[in-house]
């Protein structure tokens, strides 16, 4: 199981490179590691686990951050409605957006950053994502609110971007113009 020791942290150069396409159909390693992605993510969110093996929390996890360049993420959070949002993917790719933008009223957290960054972080308020599900089939998936944001988080591990790349530095609590604010 992947705990925090796995967890790369700001600096490490992986972090900063465009992660690479993975082949289909999936080796057995690529397989074991997508699994492996969304397992921390499930298992952060579980206190009993997430304190017996001391995970920092959180909604989602891409491969990157475990030191493989790979474009592979795992999403596990409640949406509108405290629908569920779980998904690991292959390839995942925003194929369309809104205009309209939107940010979390807290400000968005990393694994991979230790420290928090204070900042709203804007985001497109609706995405349409298509991937690769574990089981090799293509999926479309149309986001809003929290999964949006945090698809968008997650994608961006993909091509080197940072959450706090987006924040304004002269003003991290700017308004942003025509946004949704998500509490
Ligand atoms: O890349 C994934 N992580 O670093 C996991 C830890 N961060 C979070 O769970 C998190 C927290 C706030 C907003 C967003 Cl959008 C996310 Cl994703
Ligand atoms: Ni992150």
């Amino acid at each position: 199981m992947i705990t925090m020791d796995d967890i790369i942290r700001d600096g490490h150069p992986t972090l900063r490179k465009m992660a690479e396409e993975v082949v289909l159909p999936p080796s057995e390693e690529d397989k074991q590691i997508l699994n492996s992605l969304l397992e921390y993510v499930i298992n952060s969110q579980n206190s009993e686990i997430a304190e017996k093996y001391g995970l920092r929390p959180g909604i989602g996890l891409a491969a990157p951050q475990i030191n493989v360049s790979k474009r592979m993420i795992a999403v596990h959070v409640n949406g509108d409605r405290d629908e569920l949002i779980s998904y690991a993917l292959y390839n995942p790719k925003i194929i369309s957006h809104s205009v309209e933008k939107a940010y979390l009223k807290s400000g968005e957290g990393c694994l991979s950053v230790d420290e928090s960054i204070p900042g709203y972080v804007p985001r497109y308020a609706r995405v349409t994502v298509k991937g690769f599900n574990a089981d090799g089939k293509e999926v479309k998936i149309r986001l809003k609110g929290l999964p949006a944001i945090c698809f968008q988080h997650e994608i961006d591990h993909l091509n080197g971007i940072m959450f706090y790349d987006h924040i304004n530095k002269d003003n991290p609590f700017k308004p942003i113009e025509d946004a949704v604010e998500i509490d």
